[in-house]
């Protein structure tokens, strides 16, 4: 059972490093004693399923019916991942309670596994996880075109479910945290249809929504600046929300061909009335030069080790991993103080599609430990202002360098990549009065 135990610790590890960095290292200073290789291949596989295994577990009321023997969710994860998964369908231990718990509800853990197969219409879970791709594909409504109402006719012959989990080819789900957002299944043949083509619904993972839903601009009052833009998921988002209000988005956009792409994405929106696109770096800009402009939506580049098949190498070392992260924070504090620097900003969106807390939290934690920052009265917005709803919120640990660790750790937003129905992300707002 020590294999188990030792791997439960990396289940819902979001320390930085890849998976394999800290396994190995942990198995280096002897914090763990099973042979690393195994641990690995075991986590990394129990993550990739995992919305499929916690769903059965919880259709068997595994946790419940054993709760005598003190069955946790990560254990039960990753035993009923090596029952149902492995070849042979073998726990790895002698004799144990925990095994016999789960042993012991093995027909019905069998008969859910079958049962999801049937719902999804497919032979082997392996053909469920795409590798790269997302468990939901999320679209938005480009209200800078369109109606929801018509995108709802155009789509009437999916079926409406309540609940991501009960997403599958067929049907259609309303997002209950962002606004005219919907998500189908990944292979749902979404790209193929007018209104995709069109630019009436953009396809964009819901966690990289949030920004511009949170900044939440009112249109014909706002004037913001996109300060980091191509390819323009959330410029495009912006100009949505504000109605494509004319002249309302100023965005930037460093590298020339990315500028292009951006150009190309604003046009298919139909919103190049509302964004006016400059092509330059933002850190160059004169605030001063920026009286009208009444908030900023900053998503910099970042390690992207929230994508899937992203971010950094999983034979990278320990040293280069932090060396380049600790690179990427110190230009996401800079462009942050930049955008701050703004004399009549109220409030600022940053984000990122990192799980690294280098990234998020301590680029948070930089900036209002910041005298000048301080001086400008920028703050964390609370919790209520940023999705109250959603459950992931910063890492409180981070934050013990200031006063308030968990005010600020609840204003902030997390999603873990997958499970959390998309990529990984990280979203702020601060504001000022
Ligand atoms: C994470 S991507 C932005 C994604 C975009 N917000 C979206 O949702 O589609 C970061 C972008 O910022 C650009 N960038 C990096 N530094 C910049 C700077 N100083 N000024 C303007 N753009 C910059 C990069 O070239 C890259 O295209």
């Amino acid at each position: 059972m020590k294999l188990y135990y030792e791997a439960s610790r990396f289940l819902d590890d979001t320390k930085s490093g890849s998976l394999q960095n800290r396994i190995f290292a942990a198995a280096r200073d002897r914090k763990i004693q099973s042979d690393p290789k195994h641990v690995y291949a075991l986590v990394l596989s129990t993550l990739k399923y995992r919305p499929f295994l916690a769903q059965i577990i919880r259709k068997c009321k595994l946790l419940e019916l054993e709760k005598k023997s003190k069955l946790t969710q990560p254990l039960a994860l990753l035993l009923v991942h090596d029952l149902l998964l492995s070849k042979g369908g073998r726990i790895h231990s002698k004799h144990h309670p925990l095994k016999d718990a789960v042993i012991r509800n093995k027909t019905r853990l069998h008969a859910e596994l079958t049962k999801l197969k049937l719902k999804h219409g497919v032979r082997t879970l392996e053909d469920l996880v795409e590798d790269d791709d997302t468990p939901v594909r999320w679209f938005r409504v480009n209200l800078a075109r369109t109606t929801k109402d018509a995108v709802l006719a155009a789509l009437a012959h999916l079926r409406r479910v309540d609940c991501v989990a009960d997403i599958q080819k067929g049907t259609i789900y309303h997002d209950e945290y962002v606004a005219d957002l919907f998500g189908v299944h990944p292979r749902e043949a979404l790209v193929s249809l007018p209104i995709y083509q069109s630019g009436d619904v953009i396809i964009q993972d819901r966690a990289s929504c949030f920004p511009a839903f949170i900044l939440a601009p009112k249109p014909g009052k706002d004037k913001i600046i996109d300060a980091c833009a191509a390819p323009g998921n959330k410029t495009t988002h912006l100009a949505a929300i504000l109605g494509n209000s004319p002249d309302s988005v100023i965005a930037f956009e460093k590298n020339p061909e990315r500028a292009k792409t951006l150009h190309k994405m604003c046009e298919k929106a139909g919103a190049l009335g509302c964004i006016r696109i400059q092509q330059g770096d933002f850190t160059k800009t004169d605030p001063n030069e920026y009286p009208d402009v009444t908030g900023l939506l900053v998503d910099p580049s970042c390690s992207g080790s929230g994508i899937f098949g992203r971010g950094f190498e999983e034979n990278d070392t320990e040293e280069h991993t932090q060396e380049r992260l600790k690179k990427l924070a110190g230009f996401q504090v800079a462009i942050m103080k930049h955008a701050m620097r703004f004399p009549n900003a109220k409030k600022i969106v940053y984000s990122t599609c990192s799980v690294h807390a280098q990234e998020n939290e301590q680029v948070v934690v930089d900036l209002l430990l910041d005298s000048t920052v301080r001086a400008q009265g920028w703050r964390v917005c609370s919790r209520e202002d940023v999705i109250p709803s959603w459950p992931r919120r910063g890492l409180v640990e981070e934050f013990s360098a200031l006063d308030d660790p968990q005010r600020c750790a609840d204003g902030c937003i997390r999603t873990v990549p997958r499970q959390d129905g998309g990529i990984g992300f990280f979203a702020v707002a601060f504001e000022r009065d």
